[in-house]
């Protein structure tokens, strides 16, 4: 059986992988997540899901090259108008992002990866989101909610954030941070199946 890790401090993504019942273990690979000179958006996030696997990967302790296991990365941006919104650096940065979100649509791109000793394969997924107008007072309230802290754009669709969404085309678990179809397929292909999860239910 081919054990799986995910390099990954989101508590979100460990919530998400649960979901699916894959048995995984969690572990914390730093990666530096500065955009490089005009990187567009969707080769910015699949570069960094990758990042994040193979960093795990060299963190695992040295196993023999027979060893089965595969780790898995994701990375998640907010881009409107083709600008990249990651997580806010402060207050101001928060209030500024969701004045800029407020009363129009923006893409929430999400990329996994999944490397072994041999291969790292990947996949972004693009989902549309549509917000309703969001006034100062209630960005400030949103802000002192602790919420937008840390994530891409400064809100969370699966929390109070929610109440900002009035249309979104695409993938919910990816705007949450990981595509969970296309992981499936993606551990699919290296022999790790969700189905069994299924058969014992
Ligand atoms: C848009 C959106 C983002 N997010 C979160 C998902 C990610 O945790 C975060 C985006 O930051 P990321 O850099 O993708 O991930 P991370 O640093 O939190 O975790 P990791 O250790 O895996 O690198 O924003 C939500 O929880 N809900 C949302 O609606």
């Amino acid at each position: 059986m081919t054990q799986l890790y995910l390099a990954s401090g989101s508590p979100r993504r460990r919530e998400l992988l649960t979901q699916i019942g894959v048995p995984f273990t969690a572990l914390s690979a730093a990666v530096d997540e500065s955009p490089l000179p005009d990187e567009a958006a969707p080769a910015y996030v699949e570069r960094l899901a990758v990042a994040k696997a193979k960093a795990g990967l060299a963190v695992l302790p040295p196993m023999d090259v027979s060893a089965r296991l595969a780790v898995l990365g994701a990375d998640t941006a907010v881009v409107l108008d083709g600008q990249i919104l990651g997580k806010p650096v402060d207050r101001e940065d928060a209030l500024a992002m969701l004045a800029a979100l407020s009363g129009r649509e923006h893409n929430v791109l999400t990329a996994v990866a999944l490397a072994d000793q041999q291969r790292c394969l990947s996949v972004c997924v693009a989902s549309q989101v549509r917000f309703r107008t969001i006034s100062r007072q209630e960005a400030e309230a949103y802000w002192a909610s602790g919420e937008p802290l840390d994530k891409a754009g400064s809100y969370a669709i699966q929390g109070l954030g929610a109440i900002f969404v009035q249309r979104i085309e695409g993938s919910y678990s990816a705007v949450v941070g990981l595509p969970l179809s296309e992981t499936a397929a993606l551990l699919g292909q290296f022999a790790i199946p969700c189905w069994q999860s299924l058969s014992t239910r």
